[in-house]
């Protein structure tokens, strides 16, 4: 007899492909509109799904994860980072994690690429020269930006997306240098033509641009604070497609707004789409709304992940992708 399908809920709209194999294949509920769960349409999901699917958007905390009772086996979070999910509380009611890691690293960095240039270059106010309708014709002067090929650009967190962006930058002829948890084996640091800094402090007075590239955890949270964003050289850019919390936005504002950072380019913030309304306000700051990952072809293959991870758990083994708290 066929074993019956498992349950999977999907908290958001996904691509198109991803939800029609999905349904060919589980047992799913997915989404009909692309908002957020409610808090109690979250706990209800938690509570009748075997594979729970979320998102970002979904706080996947202890209280929720102890309301979802004994169904509940896999969460399957669809995209890398796991900052919303109480991975330990997961595993100590015997719940199952994974994530989407890799397959946005390439799309992650071309934007952290497209911020920096953006920001240096100064993208927006040429954008706005055009659309207001009163560009005079090539000025000798007008809208000078920064040369990039050169500069010192610093890496928080080498690994998949900082690794990409190191890749980029090389080739855009910045001098790549790192700090991460770890520092990389011989080999790689070579190929990347990176220098690792053990000490974060002394990377970052001596970058031209910081690019935070490191997941949001306990360890990582406002690890860009006041202290640290201080010691930055007041004619240095910082770029941010991680996560917010990493930096102290308040912070960040205040000195963006002094003079004592030249400039910013970010795709996240420390409370989601509730930002510093000042940081709007600021004509050196380039901001985006967290679309590192927003490819056609990303988007998919985040989806093929988060398939296989579920696959690969309903045929008895862990899901390759899996995420246990000893990796944050
Ligand atoms: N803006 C966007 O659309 C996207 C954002 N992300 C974010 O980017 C983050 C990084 O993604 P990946 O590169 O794939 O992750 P990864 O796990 O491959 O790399 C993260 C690196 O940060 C390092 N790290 C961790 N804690 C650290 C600390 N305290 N100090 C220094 N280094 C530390 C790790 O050792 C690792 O090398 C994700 O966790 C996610 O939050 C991911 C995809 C898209
Ligand atoms: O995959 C992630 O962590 C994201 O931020 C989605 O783009």
């Amino acid at each position: 007899m066929p074993s019956a399908r498992l349950s999977v809920v999907v908290t958001r709209r996904l691509p198109e492909p991803v939800e029609t194999r999905m349904r060919e294949l589980f047992d799913v509920r997915l989404r009909e509109t692309d908002v957020p769960m409610t808090r109690e349409e979250l706990a209800r999901a938690a509570k009748e799904a075997d594979v729970l699917v979320p998102t970002l958007s979904d706080r996947i905390d202890a209280s929720l994860i102890a309301q979802a009772g004994d169904r509940l086996k896999l969460i399957a979070n669809y995209g890398a980072g796991v900052d919303h999910i109480d991975v330990g509380t997961a595993r100590q009611h015997g719940i199952l994690v994974s994530n989407t890691p890799g397959v946005s690293a390439d799309d992650t960095a071309d934007m952290t690429m497209a911020l920096i240039l953006s920001v240096t270059r100064r993208l927006p106010e040429g954008l706005a020269v055009m659309q207001s309708g009163q560009w005079g014709g090539w000025s000798p002067t007008a809208l000078l930006g920064g040369r990039i090929a050169g500069r010192r650009l610093g890496i928080l967190g080498m690994g998949r997306i900082g690794q990409a962006v190191a890749r980029r930058a090389a080739a855009f002829g910045m001098q790549v240098h790192y700090h991460n948890r770890r520092r990389l084996r011989p080999e790689i640091e070579e190929s990347l033509q990176a220098t690792y800094w053990e000490s974060l402090d002394q990377m970052v007075a001596r970058m031209d641009v910081l690019s935070i590239n490191c997941p949001h955890t306990p360890s990582t949270f406002h690890l860009m604070n006041a202290r640290r964003l201080k010691l930055m050289k007041p004619e240095a850019v910082i770029v941010n497609t991680s996560r917010g919390e990493v930096i102290d936005e308040n912070a960040l504002t205040r000195m963006l707004r002094a003079g004592e950072i030249a400039g910013a380019g970010l795709d996240v913030y420390e409370h989601g789409a509730d930002i510093n309304p000042r940081l709007r306000e600021l004509k050196n700051v380039v901001l985006l709304p967290h679309m590192g990952s927003a490819t056609v072809e990303g988007r998919i293959e985040m989806g093929e992940k988060v398939i296989i991870n579920i696959k690969t758990f309903d045929d008895g083994h862990r899901p390759p992708d899996q995420v246990v708290p000893s990796m944050l």
